[in-house]
């Protein structure tokens, strides 16, 4: 395929001795679900699938095998280390597309220091993949990349690789119209009800003796099915019924991490930088007035307003350190989702020289709506009390190419998929007046894209 490509970076000559070359090819091709495309790799690459759309649907990005993986498990220098084996893997791109870049995706845990077992015991501190076959769809385009690693170029492999992907291309155009099955639930259970349940009130005391500011502390509910649930299954019924979150999926080995998330950690297009707080929350209401007035109620209520601004705080120092400006409103707004309302500070700002994405959102997490306040002291309590391991729930969870463009949510809303099983997750910000009732029902409330998704009912419904 050399004919068609160019170098985009170094010297040719050069890197042909010794160097690892990132070779990838584009095609556009015509509208394609992405759902039917990641379903296509069903046979040949599961467990090596990921999956990603942001809230207003205007990028989608699916990823089917793994041309390269970046693994660490470092409990300091896990994001450093992402970074430089990208950046140097992408040191010589070949690629037939300016436009459409290699990318690579994945995500850290949330706490390297946790040392309790459990469903998470597999997973790297960082896992990430660039996929052998790649589909962006970006306003309106769909284009597949082909892509491999070598030190020159391989006609055959290319070749090999071509004909599957036509297939994978055709399977994906006739798997458009096929109809998922809700998984059938055959049991739910809550592991850590009490202990969560105790967790609460020694925060919260502690928190009162002013050993923390703030801490979040969180749970998880588990389900069993009758079967297997495919990954494709779970992608198909939050793509019906979570619009308006960041959608991600990545496979790791028999386990499938996914979830719908409201909350942007960090983007960044063109050295511009984007970020959000989340943090306070009260549920729908039933009619538009009750919506209205609680709506109301979260934003004049003063334990969320406190929740809130410890995070505004933190990430418009984040901002202020590593931009030339940023804007950061001195309110915030209300972020109505299908389930729950929050309050939301959008922050954005023009990066200095050299800030990578990584390193932005290595600073960013955990932001004090998934830690706390002071971050050190709230992470010795969550290890200390929290009744599980995070895994990757809560930590960022997103993508990059090589240009330092990409993007990370806040992988909440979230649950680790394995075979017939799966752990759903869900927390919330302990101030000085927090009960455990309240915060109990706030989990049950953030539980439920992810019940839905997976059927079966939980306590309040
Ligand atoms: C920790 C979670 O939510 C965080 C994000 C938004 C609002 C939150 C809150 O109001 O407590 C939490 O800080 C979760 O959904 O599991």
């Amino acid at each position: 395929m050399n004919h068609q490509l160019s170098s985009t970076i170094g010297d040719q000559k050069d890197t042909e001795k010794t160097t690892l070359q990132f070779f990838s090819e584009t095609i556009e091709v015509s509208t394609l679900s992405p759902l039917a495309f990641f379903h296509a790799g069903e046979e040949e690459f599961t467990g090596q699938r990921f999956f990603w759309q942001n809230p207003d649907q205007t990028f989608t990005l699916v990823g089917l095998g793994h041309a390269h993986i970046i693994e660490s498990g470092l409990n300091e220098g896990r994001f450093e280390e992402v970074d430089q084996q990208w950046k140097k893997l992408t040191q010589h791109v070949l690629t037939n597309e300016e436009n459409v870049r290699p990318v690579l995706f994945g995500g850290f845990t949330f706490d390297p220091a946790n040392t309790q077992t459990g469903e998470w015991d597999d997973v790297p501190e960082a896992f990430f993949a660039a996929a052998t076959y790649q589909l962006i769809i970006r306003n309106g385009h769909s284009y597949i990349s082909t892509n491999y690693i070598a030190e020159r170029e391989d006609a055959g492999l290319f070749q090999k690789l071509c004909k599957k992907r036509d297939e994978l291309l055709r399977a994906s155009y006739t798997l458009e119209k096929v109809e998922y099955d809700k998984p059938i639930v055959v049991e739910s259970t809550e592991p850590n009800k009490a202990a969560y349940l105790t967790s609460i009130e020694q925060v919260t005391n502690l928190i009162q003796k002013k050993e923390a500011d703030k801490v979040v502390i969180a749970r998880s509910h588990v389900l069993k099915f009758q079967e297997p649930v495919a990954s494709a299954n779970v992608l198909a019924q939050l793509m019906n019924e979570q619009q308006n979150s960041y959608l991600f999926g990545l496979e790791y080995k028999n386990s499938f991490f996914f979830g719908a998330s409201p909350e942007r950690l960090v983007k960044v297009q063109d050295a511009y930088a984007y970020s959000s707080c989340i943090a306070g929350s009260i549920k729908r209401g039933r009619t538009s007035d009750e919506d209205e007035r609680l709506g109301l109620e979260l934003y004049n209520d003063t334990k969320n307003r406190s929740e809130h601004q410890y995070v505004v705080d933190m990430i418009g120092k984040t901002f202020k350190d590593n931009c030339s400006s940023y804007t950061i409103p001195s309110q915030p707004e209300l972020l109505k989702i299908r389930d729950i309302q929050h309050l939301f500070t959008p922050v954005e700002g023009h990066l200095k020289n050299g800030a990578t994405i990584l390193q932005l959102a290595k600073t960013l997490h955990p932001t004090p709506a998934l830690g706390g306040v002071p971050r050190m002291r709230a992470m010795e309590v969550i290890r200390q009390y929290e009744p599980m391991n995070r895994g990757l729930y809560a930590a960022p969870i997103g993508w990059l190419d090589d240009r330092n463009n990409g993007e990370f949510a806040v992988a909440i809303r979230s649950a680790l998929l394995n075979s017939s099983k799966a752990f759903l997750y869900a927390g919330g910000g302990i101030v000085a007046d927090s009960t455990p009732q309240s915060e109990y029902e706030e989990t049950l409330v953030k539980f439920r894209p992810m019940v839905r998704a997976l059927g079966g009912q939980l306590d309040d419904e």
